[in-house]
């Protein structure tokens, strides 16, 4: 199970909302990845007026957890703003901190994820910041109270997979809350390689809303998260220098 504050979780995937070509493949996406977390940006929905295009309205969103996020802040007090804005629409408690220190790499503002992080906790509630892959930030994150930690694995949408294996892999070490890594990712097979680092789950959305066959993606990436944490769980083999026979013949007599 995924716990994250009070709430625990069978999926370790998160899905993000946006990008769908239209909400029946957006429905039948997140259907198939069998996620309980979905993620979306404040910004982008008007949650309080019915009458303005609803980007989930073919998801019965009272099944899953929400975590809105607050993409579109370049300050702690937009962050701020934002994730209250999302909590007074009584759908959520949790939030995704996101606040973005550079508009070319979407990359986070260390110093103001920080402040919102703080300020969010103080107010009571379940903080997730989005961080860079940056091993003294995320444990200063976990020091203030962070519920969990959420480092990309390379810039938002960009695709380009796990760039620092060695940095995610000492962010998990170190961490005791959930690493849940987020951004970046392109395919299954990074999202297995996180989960074998000990990921303690995933959050995505390009991956799958940009692929050409969305619906099949997503299930690819429900499998790969499971298969990812089977394998940490189950632990691997050491690596040897010479082969060693399957068929051990000693003590066989012919
Ligand atoms: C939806 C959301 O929260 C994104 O900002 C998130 O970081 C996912 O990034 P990818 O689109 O690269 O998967």
């Amino acid at each position: 199970m995924l716990t994250i504050g009070n709430k625990s979780f069978h999926s370790r995937l998160l899905l993000g909302t946006g990008k769908y070509p239209d909400v029946n493949v957006q429905k039948q996406a997140v259907d198939a990845s069998e996620t309980e977390i979905l993620t979306f940006s404040v910004r982008r929905m008007d949650i309080f007026e019915s009458s303005q295009p609803n980007l989930l309205e073919k998801i019965s969103i009272s099944n899953y957890d929400l975590l809105p996020n607050t993409a579109g802040a370049y300050t702690a007090e937009e962050a701020v703003r934002t994730a209250k804005l999302a909590y007074a629409s009584g759908l959520c408690d949790m939030i995704k901190v996101e606040v973005i220190g550079d508009k070319k790499s979407l990359l986070p503002d260390p110093v103001e994820t920080l402040k919102a992080t703080e300020e969010l906790l103080k107010e009571g509630f379940i903080v997730l910041p989005y961080t860079s892959d940056d091993v003294v930030l995320a444990r200063k994150l976990e020091e203030l109270g962070a519920h969990a930690i959420m480092p990309g694995a390379s810039p938002i949408g960009s695709g380009q997979g796990i760039i620092n294996p060695l940095n995610l892999s000492l962010i998990i070490e170190q961490s005791h809350v959930p690493v849940i890594v987020d951004a970046g990712i392109r395919s299954p097979q990074d999202v297995v390689t996180a989960m074998e680092l000990g990921a303690d789950g995933i959050l995505l959305n390009t991956a799958v809303s940009g692929s050409p066959d969305p619906v099949k993606m997503a299930e690819a990436m429900k499998l790969a998260v499971q298969s990812g944490r089977l394998g940490f769980e189950a632990g691997k083999i050491p690596k040897k220098r010479y082969a060693t026979a399957s068929s051990p013949e000693e003590g066989i007599s012919f």
